[in-house]
């Protein structure tokens, strides 16, 4: 049998039936994270309505003239904020850059704020009204959902449930609405997303328009991962890795280009990359380290730092 990803129902975690279903919760997702660093996450409660309307929106971006989006690009930004335009990111150690555009939405903090100098403020285009509102007002729900997942992801390495409330509570999170245009030229060695694995703690990936991702196993095969509409695909990112000494994998992934007619057309998908307090020190946990697993990463790092690290090799900084 094909191996396959496993999708859980997070109504058992948020409101369970009982505190046995509640703790099956955790050990289910907890066998799903080490075994494939991905899950699909039903009953999420985001509405759709609200998925539907940020895409709206941010198509309608993505429409605009190509000069219209220039202006919405920060050079000197690192792509932190705003447009950045196609042939820039390119996943690390390939010589080819990724087929897509993109924009980056950050967290609203204050301008007093003492991260102010590595979260800058927001921008957002003139030409399309909704993609403010709605654009945030996605932000907030996933990285509210995110929270949720890591606090059942905590309890399965014997954390506090509620470890990592402080610690993201300021996260230096994006919002990326992803445009992976009609690929009209045949016998390019580019694609869509080049192999990765993604640097923050987890990712959620609400509605990957079309077929594409695929997920490395742990024998080296690709294996699609195309989830239902109502499925929000929840992964593991390299600082979560990190700190739990490799417990949580962060699995390579990428996004291929589709054969024939179907590579003419777009692919959009919105993923949400729920980043720690730019000050939090990712040291390996304790509860992490056995005599079969030694710590990997005797030097700690802050989050900036291995952010900052990262994003060079990825060629946006
Ligand atoms: O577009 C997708 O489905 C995945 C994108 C992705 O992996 C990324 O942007 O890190
Ligand atoms: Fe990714």
């Amino acid at each position: 049998m094909a191996p396959r990803i496993p999708t859980l129902d997070i109504r058992r975690f948020i409101q369970p039936a009982s505190p046995e279903d509640r703790q099956a919760f955790v050990d289910d997702l907890g066998a799903a994270y080490r075994e494939w660093g991905f899950a699909g996450i039903r009953n999420h409660g985001i509405p759709q309505g609200l998925i539907d309307e940020a895409y709206e929106a941010f198509k309608a971006f993505f429409a605009l003239p190509d000069a219209t989006k220039k202006a919405y690009h920060v050079a000197g930004g690192g792509g932190a904020r705003g447009y950045t335009p196609f042939g820039v990111e390119t996943a690390k150690d390939s010589r080819h850059f990724d087929l897509k555009e993109f924009w980056h939405i950050g967290r609203e903090i204050a301008d007093d704020s003492g991260y102010r100098d590595v979260m800058p403020p927001n921008l957002w285009p003139d030409e399309v009204p909704a993609f403010h509102e709605k654009g945030y007002a996605l932000y907030r729900a996933l990285d509210d959902l995110g929270s949720q997942v890591l606090r059942a992801l905590a309890l399965h390495i014997d954390l506090p449930e509620d470890y990592f409330a402080d610690k993201t509570d300021f996260g230096n999170s994006i919002l990326r609405p992803i445009h992976y245009p009609p690929i009209t030229a045949d016998d390019i060695p580019n694609v869509r997303a080049g192999a990765h694995g993604d640097i923050n703690l987890i990712t959620l990936l609400v509605g990957a328009s079309a077929a594409g991702l695929e997920v490395r196993s742990h024998e080296g095969g690709w294996v699609p991962f195309t989830a239902d509409a109502d499925t929000i695909v929840v992964n593991i990112g390299d600082m979560l890795q990190r700190l739990t000494n490799h417990v949580y994998p962060s699995t390579i992934h990428r996004v291929v280009n589709p054969p024939g007619e179907l590579a003419r057309q777009p692919r959009y998908s919105v993923p949400f990359f729920l980043h720690p307090n730019p000050d939090f020190l990712i040291d390996v946990l304790p509860s992490c380290i056995t005599p079969d697993n030694p710590s990997r990463y005797p030097e700690p790092i802050t989050a900036q730092g291995y952010l900052e690290e990262r994003l060079r090799e990825i060629k946006l900084a």
